[in-house]
């Protein structure tokens, strides 16, 4: 009797939206990137910008191919990276998407809050870490970028043992404090404590300000 023929369904995943703007913060903010917005995201941060990614099965699954080819056509558009951002993208098994989007030839960044085991291959990690759910130390370890999220006093004391433990045993990332988007005591607190400690630097969310994607 033949073996059975039974396809395997197409390799996919839950996206939000994909869009070609300018990275609008963090290290490479003001440069041309085309960003796709996983769906699925469990670690729950009451102040979120991004909450209606949370539930993955109110998102379609899109084939990965059908992904590689967008980046194809950012790309010929101008694009000079992709950033891949959720909800939290590592929720999910990137190394299939990765392969494929290698294949485009523009850079992988990655957006993420790193609870989760990293599965693909990035040519940069920014890594925001929360302080109900502390990122993975193979993160910590390996990102490009540190970027916390400043509400509060405690957030700077956190980002500073995220910063500890990111730069032990490797090189260091980059440090970023980034005001919660309409708190004035966010602004102020990580405008002040930059402006007193070099080796911080301030990433404004630019798109907000310029109300674009
Ligand atoms: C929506 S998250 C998606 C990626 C991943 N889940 C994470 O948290 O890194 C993208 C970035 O936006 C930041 N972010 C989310 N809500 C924000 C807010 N209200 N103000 C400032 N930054 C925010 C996150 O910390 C993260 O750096
Ligand atoms: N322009 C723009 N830049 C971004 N950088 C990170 C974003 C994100 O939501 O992860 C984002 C976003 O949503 N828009
Ligand atoms: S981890 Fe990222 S997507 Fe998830 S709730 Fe926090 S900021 Fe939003
Ligand atoms: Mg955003």
């Amino acid at each position: 009797m033949a073996a059975s023929t039974t396809p395997h369904p197409p390799a996919a995943l839950p996206v939000v939206e994909t869009f070609h703007s300018l990275q609008g913060e963090g290290f490479h903010a003001g440069r041309s990137a085309f960003f796709i917005r996983l769906a699925g995201c469990t670690v729950g941060c009451s102040w979120c910008d991004t909450k209606h990614s949370w539930p993955e099965r109110s998102h379609p699954r899109l084939p990965l191919a059908e992904l590689s080819a967008q980046v194809g056509e950012a790309r010929r558009m101008g694009a000079g990276f992709v950033v891949i951002t959720g909800g939290e993208p590592l929720h999910h098994d990137l190394a299939p998407l990765c392969r494929q989007l290698a294949v485009q030839g523009l850079p992988l960044h990655l957006e993420t809050s790193g609870v989760d085991p990293l599965r693909g291959q990035f040519d940069w990690i920014t890594l925001s870490p929360k302080r109900h759910s502390p990122p993975r130390p193979e993160l910590l370890q390996r990102c490009d970028e540190l970027k916390v999220i400043v509400h509060h006093e405690d957030d700077l004391a956190f980002a500073e043992a995220m910063a500890l433990q990111a730069g032990s045993g490797g090189p260091s990332p980059r440090l970023l404090l980034q005001p919660g988007w309409g708190s004035r005591t966010g602004e102020r607190l990580a405008l002040e404590y930059v402006r007193r400690h070099p080796h911080w630097r301030l990433s404004l969310q630019c798109h907000k300000w310029l109300a674009i994607r």
